[in-house]
């Protein structure tokens, strides 16, 4: 079954079309890299998927579950990273996390435990009690993929979460991420205009001006556009 379906997803602010037709999917398990510039859709794409906006073309699926018909089952499978950090900056890392599983229904024991475990998985569990507003861009971010597993979701959705962040501190969240798909089989949709975000056995979807204009495992973009790598086949087709 898959993590994530969407099919025939369109979405228009006023008479402005900014998604069209767009249909892909996340198998259980995989990682899926959302790829496009800046305006591409990707945000829209992620608050229709997430139930911010209501779809009125088009259906998302998770698990199986229609987000506009079942969206509280839809919504218990999926983590959710928005690219607008959401932190409580005021608030200690532990109690960020244990306030989002209190939202969930998680009881207090289990959610002290479940937060020392993600943030120890993720290598901020030294800053549990510091005010996240003490903590680094990098660390942040972690605190928030941790903060989006607490209740154990099977479907990650990170929408450009390296943004602002130096190349090593991007690194380590991307290897972090592929850790827990690798590691717990979640499957995960991450959103970038980073093609070095890309591994060659990723699936790829490449949104441009709201279309899908290519979607397929990585190391097949180059032969499928007739050009000779990643970066010359996402240029000629978002040129
Ligand atoms: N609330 C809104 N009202 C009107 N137009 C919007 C709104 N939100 C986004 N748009 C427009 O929709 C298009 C897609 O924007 P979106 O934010 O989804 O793209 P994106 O791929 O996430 O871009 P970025 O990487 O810059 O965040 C853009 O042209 C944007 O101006």
């Amino acid at each position: 079954m898959n993590a994530l379906s969407v099919d025939h997803l369109s979405h228009s602010f006023g008479s402005r079309r900014v998604l069209d037709d767009v249909s892909f999917s996340v198998p259980e398990g995989g990682m899926c890299i959302l790829l496009g510039r800046n305006g591409a859709g990707k945000t829209t794409l992620f608050s229709l998927i997430t139930g911010l906006y209501h779809a009125r073309a088009g259906s998302v699926l998770v698990f199986g579950h229609a987000m506009n018909a079942n969206p509280s089952t839809a919504l218990a499978e999926m983590g959710v990273v928005f690219q607008q950090p959401t932190l409580d900056l005021d608030l200690t890392a532990g109690e960020n996390l244990r306030y989002h599983a209190a939202l969930h229904g998680l009881p207090k024991a289990l959610s002290k435990e479940r937060s020392v475990e993600e943030l120890r998985r993720l290598e901020v569990a030294d800053r549990i009690g510091d005010p996240a507003r003490a903590l680094s861009g990098g660390q942040r971010r972690r605190v928030e993929i941790a903060r989006a597993l607490m209740h154990r979701p099977r479907l990650l959705l990170l929408d450009e979460p390296t943004t602002g962040l130096d190349v090593p501190g991007r690194g380590a969240l991307e290897r972090h991420v592929r850790d827990l798909c690798r590691d717990r089989g979640i499957a995960v949709l991450w959103a970038t205009h980073f093609l070095e975000e890309v591994s060659s056995a990723d699936r790829v979807v490449v949104l441009h001006e709201g279309r899908v204009r290519w979607g397929g495992r990585a190391d097949r973009l180059a032969a499928a556009v007739g050009v000779a790598n990643t970066a010359e086949a996402f240029a000629s087709l978002t040129g």
